[in-house]
């Protein structure tokens, strides 16, 4: 939870997106964030008794079950008693058949494409401007007659029942998806929704956000607490102690540790961006020679993630008990840099997604150090904290940093994990990376870096025989590194990069370019 002050719910006019678990459903968000209208998704069994805010209006998403099935999910009929416009989508719109009349059945055919709209009551402001577009279908079910109390206000050449109002109170349900980019105009629907029928404000800037989070954030700890909070540099722990920093100054004492794995150089250029440029009270704390003992010997991936995690922990709450805040008090509060997305993942209807690798995280320490969690970050996205971090000041060149594992290069290096093995990984990475700088692409790579494999090559260097390790390069293209694919990089740009590493990282023999797509590979190598 993000504390008891105001949620950004509460601060803004918010759309409720309720999830029946469609792969879409986080995109209704994204795309009414789009047009500064705020929207929050919640499962589609939340109890609005308990939401502790009402919505300007909601939208119910689609899903993969049938609403005639025995274990379908079902929306909390409380909605209806709210009084706000409610619009739903596929499923969301079956459950609203199902509620009045039952009037669902299995299709005779799967309706999975394009297809054309036609709008029968112009005038209604949902469809303003959306007459004869294509909207994108993707459903096996469908109404088999019009709901009780509704009628329809447009059809498809595959759909009789393409979009329908009830005849007194502001409920919509749409068969097409407007969420994804093949509705050409499903994004002007959503906002006809959120603005023409639920008055929502237009107001949610990063700007904005700022000052409410700022005024949040120093009702929530008040006059005199403090927070640490633990900070890797990265963009999200950055831009999250830049804001906590804004609010109450050095009372926010954030703690970077050097666990032996970090990039070249990199503890010494987070201090100074950090606390130089930024003004962030940041400690370094050096625990590498901690961390490199603990993975002596190691060599399974797991294992050293685990070890890494809680050798963090440790370090983390030792230095917690070193800060002595000036009120006498103990610390209060632990700040996280916690995305939407992770929430959505914890929150989605679906449940949370299978582990293929333990993901570090600062999580684990919340019961043993008993503080409260304040996550500043929560409601956003990627992309809107990279714009808030802009506006805060904090450099493009941070902002729009590669994401970097907390694991660091143990994940990096296969195999056991030496402090010479990280050394030869660290220089390759760093040539790597001045290279794809050089010529221009670091903002068109999403993730960039090199893997020193625990294998041995022979190569022939000045007439003599080598027998040395091999570099395996990485880059790939992504929006949400769920899936990715590789980089098409230029063979002069291969060519002049193997040879660079070859020749100035000591214990290289050979370079390698991995052209594994994620599926089936994952992004790093363990
Ligand atoms: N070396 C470190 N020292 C202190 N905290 C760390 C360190 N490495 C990771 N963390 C903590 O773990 C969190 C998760 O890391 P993660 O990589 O997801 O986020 P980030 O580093 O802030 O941003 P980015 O995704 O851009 O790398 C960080 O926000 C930070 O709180
Ligand atoms: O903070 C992190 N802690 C971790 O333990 C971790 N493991 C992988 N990653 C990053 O997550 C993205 C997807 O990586 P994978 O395809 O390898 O799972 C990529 O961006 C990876 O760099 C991590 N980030
Ligand atoms: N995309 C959807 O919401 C699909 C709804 C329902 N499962 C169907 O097949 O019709
Ligand atoms: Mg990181």
């Amino acid at each position: 939870m993000s504390g008891s002050a105001d949620p950004v719910s509460a601060a803004f006019d918010t759309i409720l997106v309720l999830d029946f678990g469609s792969q879409y459903s986080h995109l209704i968000t994204r795309r009414l964030r789009e047009f500064n209208i705020y929207a929050e998704m919640l499962p589609c069994t939340q109890k609005i008794s308990e939401l502790g805010w009402t919505p300007k209006g909601i939208i119910m998403s689609g899903g993969p079950y049938s609403v005639y099935a025995e274990d379908a999910p079902h929306v909390d009929h409380d909605v209806f008693k709210l009084g706000v416009p409610i619009l739903g989508i596929c499923y969301g719109m079956q459950e609203l058949a199902w509620i009045n009349g039952k009037q669902v059945h299995r299709g005779e055919k799967r309706e999975y494409g394009p297809s054309k709209l036609h709008v029968l009551d112009n005038t209604n402001p949902l469809f303003e401007g959306i007459d004869n577009s294509t909207v994108w279908m993707s459903h096996g079910d469908k109404l088999n007659g019009l709901p009780t109390g509704f009628k329809v206000i447009a059809i498809s050449d595959n759909s009789p029942f393409c979009g329908i109002v009830h005849e007194s109170d502001p409920i919509y349900g749409i068969q097409f998806h407007p969420e994804v980019t093949h509705s050409t105009m499903g994004k002007v629907l959503l906002k006809n929704f959120a603005v023409n029928l639920c008055h929502a404000a237009q107001n949610w800037t990063m700007e904005n956000f700022i000052e409410k989070e700022i005024t949040r954030i120093r009702e929530l700890v008040g006059p005199t607490a403090e927070v640490i909070g633990a900070v890797s540099g990265g963009v999200d722990s950055t831009v999250a102690s830049k804001l906590m920093t804004e609010a109450i100054g050095d009372r926010f004492h954030a703690i970077l540790v050097d666990n032996g794995v970090l990039r070249l150089n990199e503890a010494a250029t987070v201090k100074k961006t950090l606390v130089d440029g930024l003004g962030i009270n940041l400690t370094v704390i050096d625990a590498s020679e901690e961390f490199l003992t603990k993975l002596k010997g190691v060599t399974d991936p797991e294992k050293k993630r685990k070890i890494i995690g809680n050798t963090f922990i440790h370090v983390f709450e030792r230095e917690a008990e070193n800060i002595k805040p000036k009120d006498g008090q103990e610390i209060q509060y632990l700040l996280q840099g916690t995305l939407y997305p992770d929430v959505i993942e914890s929150i989605s209807f679906k449940g949370p997604s299978q582990t293929i690798k333990t993901h570090h995280n600062v999580g684990g320490l919340l019961e043993d150090m008993k503080l409260k969690l304040i996550e500043p970050l929560r409601e956003l996205f990627k992309d809107e904290v990279r714009h808030l971090g802009e506006l805060l000041g904090i450099s493009h060149e941070l902002v729009w940093r590669h994401p970097f594992p907390g694991p660091g290069i143990a994940i990096r290096v296969l195999g056991e994990v030496t402090k010479s093995q990280v050394e030869i990984a660290r220089k390759a990475d760093y040539i790597y990376i001045e290279e794809i700088r050089k010529a221009g692409l670091y903002d068109k790579i999403s993730q960039a870096f090199a893997c020193l494999l625990p294998v041995k090559s022979v190569g022939v260097m000045g007439d003599q025989r080598t027998y040395e390790q091999v570099i395996a390069l990485r880059a790939i293209e992504t929006t949400d590194f769920m899936t990715a694919d590789w980089y098409p990089f230029e063979h002069s740009f291969l060519k002049n990069v193997a040879s660079r590493i070859v020749n100035e990282v000591d214990g290289v023999a050979r370079v390698t370019y991995d052209i594994t797509s994620k599926p089936p590979a994952t992004v790093e190598w363990e």
